[in-house]
């Protein structure tokens, strides 16, 4: 029980803490996402980070990214750190390689769990975003291109898939502000559809904490900002390992 508890702390560090990084500017997109591109092996022992351009990124997408991460840390020529308000996140796939501590789960359900918003093996068909984090501000900024197997409404995007992404923003950035935590609350309204396959803007702020409690407020917004699709509060609960491997 000591040894899975080490191991779970330690995955959970792995999917929230690792080193935030700005990714490779824009001339080298393209060349970044076909370094990328390549398939991994389902139990590489390196993980995908999966905010990285790949070939179904469209402009907006990539224009985004590239706003983004010419605002993080970044080495210059010279090798020299440049400092920035924004770190980029990376994103994996699975937390259980790392995070084996869940005694109660099988060994198949373990090997074969996958974040549920990183498991559509091809690219662009459901959810492509990248997360950016400024702990100054106390603010996150997610980039979303929902893919066409988020569909809800004909043409638009199902609102399951926004709470989807809602949760993660919020989750992810309370997360940076104080691991680990759960959803406690969230409360969605829903003002206009997203279109199916566009490009929108997720950004979170905190409003404020109390004890164990962190309060996030969240906006879904088109890329120019002039159009308000969702808006949320959510609710973040600081817990302890062990609520987890003995199920709350
Ligand atoms: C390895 C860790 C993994 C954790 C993952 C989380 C974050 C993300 C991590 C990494 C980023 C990567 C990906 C992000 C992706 C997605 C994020 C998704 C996150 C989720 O999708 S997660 C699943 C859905 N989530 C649940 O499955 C929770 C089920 N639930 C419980 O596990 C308990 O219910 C819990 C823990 C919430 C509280 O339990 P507890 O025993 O620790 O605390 P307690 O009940 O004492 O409440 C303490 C104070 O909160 C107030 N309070 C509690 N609940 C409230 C409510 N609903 N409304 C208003 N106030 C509430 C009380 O009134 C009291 O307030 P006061 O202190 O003032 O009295």
């Amino acid at each position: 029980m000591a040894r899975s508890l080490a191991r779970l702390v330690k995955g959970f560090q792995s999917i929230t803490a690792l080193p935030a990084v700005a990714a490779p500017a824009c001339a080298s997109l393209r060349s970044a996402s076909l370094r990328t591109m390549a398939v991994p092996l389902p139990f590489s022992s390196k993980p995908r980070d999966f905010s990285l351009p790949n070939v179904s990124w469209g402009p907006e997408m990539l224009r985004l990214y590239e706003f983004y991460n010419n605002l993080c840390e970044r080495e210059t020529e010279g090798a020299e750190k440049r400092r920035g308000p924004w770190q980029r996140l990376p994103s994996y796939n699975r937390s259980l390689k790392y995070a084996t501590g869940g005694v109660y789960l099988s060994k198949i359900i373990q090997s074969k769990a996958r974040l549920f918003t990183r498991n559509m093996r091809n690219p662009g068909a459901a959810f492509e975003y990248v997360l950016f984090v400024n702990k100054e501000e106390q603010r996150c900024v997610c980039i979303l291109q929902a893919g066409h197997l988020l569909e809800g409404p004909p043409g638009h995007v199902h609102g399951g898939a926004i709470a989807t992404m809602i949760d993660t923003v919020t989750g992810t950035h309370a997360s940076q502000l104080c691991e680990p935590v759960m959803t406690a609350n969230l409360n969605i309204n829903y003002r206009s559809p997203i279109p199916l396959g566009s490009t929108v803007l997720i950004e979170s702020t905190l409003d404020r904490k109390e004890g164990k409690k962190t309060y996030i407020s969240c906006k879904v917004t088109s890329t120019d900002g002039s159009k308000l699709h969702t808006e949320a509060t959510a609710l973040f609960v600081s817990i302890s390992i062990s609520h987890l491997l003995l199920g709350g």
